[in-house]
């Protein structure tokens, strides 16, 4: 059986200290970036809002406009470093997500925005510099645990509205999602079952839920669906209005965590290998054994028929 994964391949994910101070974020990212690539990392991941705090009050504040494509300089600076950072590393990056404005002339939706719109959006770069791929965040952060946290991401952001599947023509698919994405199995399990070897979730969970769910979500996604994991988290600040849980991961498909960090900043670098995915499918044969005879394949659209 062909390798899912054409090749072994290694990630880096960089639990990066993200500030209020954009250019510093953008110039701190390329040394932590080259840091990785020094190290062997052909896919670099960077964390969720990256370039700005976390945190509804921001994203205006720091959104960059991305279309039409190629932006200019001054509508988008992160866009142009991380190409220029992709080609110079010489690798594939992730670019965690950065908050995006898109403004509809002429249009006032009547709900005070202006005809503006502001995204949670992803962009992915090959080693040459050109971009692959751009996610808009799906599900939003929208959550309230009493005493806990409340945060309510759709007060400001739109959702995307696609699942992004990235070919990568040296080592096969790989699949970027947001944060509250991996809360959703349908998005990973349609992009596994569309032939990705990797989910990645560029995501800040908080001290609630990262100590709960965080680890939970990115073994589950990838026990459910036999594949690596990759979940890439800013460091904690304490000082900050919202405290990161850290603790980027990489999980490989058998579930079990490759490696995981703490709080702090740091970078995560393991080697995925190719033949795994077909290895802990041989031994857990879910793929042959699935019915579909009894319940929808979600990635084919299905209906779930009584
Ligand atoms: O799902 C969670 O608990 C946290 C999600 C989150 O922090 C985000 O989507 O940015």
């Amino acid at each position: 059986m062909a390798s899912l994964l054409k090749q072994s391949v290694k990630l880096a994910l960089v639990q990066l200290a993200c500030t209020a101070d954009k250019a510093h974020n953008l110039s701190h990212a390329r040394s932590k970036v080259l840091e990785a690539t020094k190290r062997g990392a052909k896919i670099v991941v960077l964390p969720e809002c990256f370039n700005s705090p976390y945190g509804t009050k921001y994203f205006p504040q720091y959104a960059e406009t991305l279309l039409p494509s190629p932006p200019t300089e001054a509508q988008s600076p992160t866009f142009h470093a991380l190409s220029k950072l992709a080609k110079e590393a010489n690798a594939y990056i992730v670019g965690g997500s950065i908050p995006e404005l898109v403004e509809e002339e002429g249009s006032k939706g009547g709900d005070g925005k202006d005809g503006k719109k502001w995204y949670n959006t992803n962009l992915t770069f090959a080693p040459n510099g050109e971009l692959l791929a751009t996610h808009r965040k799906v599900h939003l952060f929208d959550i309230d645990i009493p005493g806990k946290i409340k945060f309510k991401e759709s007060d400001v952001l739109s959702p995307g509205n696609k699942i992004t599947l990235v070919d990568i023509p040296e080592y096969g698919k790989i699949a970027i999602a947001i944060c509250y994405d991996i809360r959703f199995p349908e998005l990973a399990t349609i992009a596994a079952r569309k032939g990705a070897f990797l989910l990645l979730y560029p995501g800040a969970f908080n001290m609630t839920t990262g100590a709960l769910h965080w680890e939970l979500q990115a073994r589950a996604r990838a026990m459910d669906n036999q594949v690596f994991v990759g979940l890439c988290s800013p460091s904690r600040d304490m000082e900050a209005d919202y405290n990161a849980w850290g603790h980027s991961m990489i999980v490989d498909p058998n579930a079990e965590i490759l490696e995981q960090l703490d709080e702090k900043e740091g970078i995560v670098v393991q080697e995925l290998k190719a033949g795994r995915i077909e290895e802990v499918r041989k031994g857990i044969p879910l793929y042959t054994q699935r019915r579909f005879d009894v319940y929808p394949d979600v990635s084919e659209g299905g209906r779930f028929k009584e």
